[in-house]
């Protein structure tokens, strides 16, 4: 069963009732044994002489549970174990309580137990009584025997000493470290305070019976809180586990304790005569009595004085004890794919093309002469798609004046392509970036290999490719923290999207990422498909996840919200602000899985063709969408939303608002580079990948790297044929809500009581929106959605129309007052 998706709820308290007939059947049986087994041991000889007389009613049995008891004991203890097989009962015992649910043992650690002490404790009785009597029993005396005859004697008790040691020191994870405190602690609780109790023979001086008196609870005050800390602790359990809380002062913090009252002996002061309790727990530090004859202490209060919770102890413990929880544990062996997957497209080294740069620098100055447009300098940084040319104007050139020189410059040059930055960002110099003749292609093997990214210490590293200055850019998507992509068709945009997807998949194991995909072009996501059971999401119930239908598409985001709010209700009782937090205390077993908790990978959202779904769904996909892109990002769920067409009815002002990042390819208009970017410039692009990364701040030119289909083919190939889990991520079940299926015939019993007004303000109006229905009744969006679906079946407005509103079908008021009275009589 995969771990990670099934997330376990609550589990349940009530026992059936076959478990509680096995619980009761072993506790009784670990009773019947442990009397059988004691009853033996003191009656054995005179029993043992009755064996084989089962059958004979005359024949009487000293055992407590008669001759079944003596049975029992002649099997397990004279031809087994010994002594050891009170360990039997015991297990019996545990086992018991396991069945209800009563987790008073360690399963596993008491089986290590117990086995241990079933194969040493007879060899050890057989070693110490050399086969006479039962305790050691036939096992015990053969193998002793057995080992005797190989190792001699001295050889048998080095054995039995060697592995008993063995077993401490790896049952009980013993380091000499631990091994010297506990010495030490022994040592200062015992010796320590009856040295405390007396006069330091070193001490010159002879302190008068008198003073001892009142030096000596102080030393035991003061010494007692090491003590006293120890005490503490052994009420919850007293092993090495609590080594880190021990070690780091106490040794020292004794030693810093004795020598201040050791120097304050000689000198009449004493710390304090009447010690109060909660002074035991803090180091004194004790200060020259004053000639007003009051004490005066000093606490400074350790780390260890305060009391260590039972959560945080327990989680210690499982730390201790099984290590951090490792979430790639349940595909411990996948491997990350190879950079050699990706095709190697040669030489990317970036060719200087003198004449070309001469060329346009002439160009460039000639034209701003023209314009009077004096330069002072000129400076070319060549990338792999357009050279920058940075100009620092003679002074008292207006900016202003060049940036209206923009379209000019670009007819002068000749080329596409063309954007002017004045000023540019940081510098005193205008910029005028110039597209090359031969651009180089950026490759997406030669970005991931750079080291930029190789040692991007990010939570969703996305190398888009390289800046005009050659440099590779990667950046955070969870920090964006949702991307909006755009650019006419052909562009770049899908070779954008699976550079990103090639980004994560590279950077991020399946247990940490997973992407929920919608692609309704059908065909650009779909070779994603072979890694399904490793980095993809879905409903549960659903063939593919790769979703292609758009109906499916409205459950898919509304399911994802519930996820959203899930993981807000897991991040709430974990006291987290982040997922980041939450898997973090996680790991470090500080959140109980019976209490749903779980390792929480980021989900990635992948719309392929976002205008589409609007069309067709419109608000229905707005509002999610919105929804998870305002609240999802604390949680780890991060939204890509790309689109051919950033007209303003696609890219509404509210995706907008909550889609900070933005990528534009080359799109048909600077009114669409608005849309998207909330300036021109996109439209100056060249294509083939060349695009403008806009984080909220700064607008980058860049070129994204370009990864080929058969590259990603090979990617997902190389995850898809390793072990991966069970199913596809599952998530949160979801069943339509009302309203969103199709209209049937108008009901006039489930009318909406605000039915009649709402028909009046559309026809009024002659506006079907939805939306205006909401503001003006005042009504949230799925009860205005209701009322509209009611109007539809009503025969006011007609069908559901994409993103525009719904065409009225009743002309005026009085049409309309006569339908709805044909309506009542209905
Ligand atoms: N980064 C790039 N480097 C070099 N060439 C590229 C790059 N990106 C895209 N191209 C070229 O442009 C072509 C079209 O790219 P792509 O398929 O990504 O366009 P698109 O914007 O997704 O188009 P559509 O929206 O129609 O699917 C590619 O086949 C490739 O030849």
């Amino acid at each position: 069963m995969n771990k990670e998706q099934n997330t376990p709820s609550n589990t349940s308290k009530i026992i059936s009732k076959p478990r509680i007939i096995s619980g009761v059947t072993l506790i009784i049986l670990s009773i019947v044994l442990t009397l059988s087994f004691a009853s033996y041991l003191m009656n054995w000889k005179s029993d043992q002489s009755q064996a084989g007389t089962m059958a004979d009613k005359t024949v009487q049995s000293s055992n407590i549970f008669g001759k079944i008891g003596d049975w029992l004991g002649n099997l397990f203890i004279f031809e087994s174990i010994g002594v050891a097989a009170f360990v039997v009962a015991f297990l019996c015992f545990v086992f018991g309580t396991l069945v209800f649910k009563k987790n008073y043992f360690k399963p596993w650690k008491t089986i290590s137990h117990s086995l241990f002490f079933i194969c040493w404790t007879p060899i050890f009785f057989g070693a110490v009584t050399n086969g006479e009597g039962v305790l050691g029993g036939v096992y015990g005396y053969q193998i002793m025997d057995y080992l005797k005859s190989y190792i001699g004697s001295v050889g048998l008790w080095m054995v039995l000493l060697v592995s008993f040691a063995l077993y401490f020191v790896l049952e009980f994870n013993l380091r000499p470290s631990s091994i010297k405190n506990k010495l030490n602690d022994i040592n200062d609780n015992t010796f320590g305070k009856l040295k405390s109790l007396m006069p330091d023979s070193d001490d010159e001086f002879e302190a008068d019976e008198e003073l001892e008196k009142e030096i000596v609870p102080e030393n035991i005050s003061s010494k007692s809180n090491p003590v006293k800390t120890d005490n503490d602790f052994s009420n919850i359990k007293v092993t090495q586990d609590f080594e880190p809380i021990k070690t780091p002062n106490q040794t020292s913090f004794r030693e810093e304790i004795i020598e201040p009252i050791k120097e304050s002996v000689p000198e009449p002061i004493i710390l304090s005569s009447t010690p109060t309790p909660s002074q035991k727990s803090v180091v004194e530090t004790p200060v020259a009595k004053t000639e007003d004859d009051f004490s005066f202490n000093v606490e400074i209060k350790k780390d260890e004085d305060f009391p260590v919770s039972n959560e945080q102890q327990r989680s210690e413990d499982l730390v201790s004890k099984h290590g951090l929880y490792d979430h790639k544990l349940d595909l411990a062996k996948f491997q990350m794919p190879s950079i050699e997957l990706l095709k190697d497209y040669g030489n990317e080294e970036i060719t200087i093309n003198k004449d070309e740069l001469e060329e346009n620098k002439n160009r460039i100055v000639g034209l701003l002469k023209t314009f009077n447009v004096g330069i002072s300098e000129i400076k070319a940084t060549i990338g792999p798609t357009v050279t920058l040319y940075e100009i620092v104007p003679e002074a008292g050139i207006r900016v202003a004046a060049i940036k209206k020189l923009q379209d000019d410059i670009a007819l002068n040059l000749s080329a596409l392509g063309i954007r002017i930055i004045a000023p540019m960002p940081g510098k005193g110099t205008i910029g005028i970036e110039v597209p090359r003749k031969n651009p180089t292609m950026v490759s997406m093997r030669s970005v991931v290999a750079s080291p930029k990214f190789q040692s991007a210490d990010m939570d969703l590293p996305i190398v888009f490719g390289r800046t005009i200055s050659n440099e590779v850019f990667v950046a955070d998507l969870a920090k964006m923290p949702h991307l909006l992509m755009a650019g006419a068709t052909g562009q770049g945009k899908s070779v954008g999207i699976n550079a990103i997807l090639t980004s994560l998949i590279y950077k991020k194991h399946p247990s940490e990422l997973k992407f929920v995909m919608v692609d309704p072009k059908k065909v650009e996501l779909s070779l994603y498909s072979k890694i399904e059971r490793h980095y993809l999401a879905k409903l549960p119930d659903t063939e593919d996840a790769i979703i292609t239908d758009n109906a499916k598409v409205i459950n898919t985001l509304n399911s994802l919200c519930i996820e959203m709010d899930d993981r807000y209700e897991l991040l709430k009782n974990a006291f987290c602000k982040n997922i980041k937090e939450y898997n973090a205390k996680f790991a470090q077993r500080k959140l109980n899985p019976e209490n749903g908790h779980r390792y929480l990978p980021y989900i990635v959202l992948v719309v392929d063709e976002f205008a589409d779904l609007i069309m067709t769904a419109g608000k229905e996909v707005e509002h999610p969408i919105a929804r998870l892109a305002q609240l999802a990002r604390a949680i780890g769920i991060h939204l890509i939303v790309a689109t051919q067409r950033p007209s303003v009815n696609v890219i509404t002002g509210m995706i907008k608002a909550n889609f900070p990042a933005r990528v534009a390819f080359r799109v048909i208009s600077g009114v669409d580079s608005k849309t998207i970017l909330d300036s021109p410039g996109a439209e100056q692009l060249v294509g083939k990948g060349d695009m403008l990364y806009f984080n909220g701040n700064d607008l980058t030119r860049l070129q994204c790297a370009f990864v080929d289909t058969p590259e990603v083919e090979r990617i997902a190939e190389f995850v898809g044929e390793q072990k991966g889990y069970s199913d596809a991520y599952l998530l949160p079940e979801y069943s339509g809500e009302e309203g969103s299926s199709t209209v049937g015939a108008f009901d006039p019993n489930e009318k909406d009581a605000l039915f009649e007004e709402g028909a009046r303000i559309v026809v009024s109006t002659q506006q079907g929106s939805t939306s205006m229905l909401q503001r003006q009744l005042k009504l949230g969006y799925n009860r205005a959605g209701r009322i509209m679906d009611q109007l539809e079946a009503a025969g006011v407005v007609g069908g559901f129309n994409g993103a525009k509103a719904r065409e009225v079908l009743i002309s005026d008021l009085n049409s309309l007052e006569r339908l709805l009275d044909e309506l009542k009589g209905r």
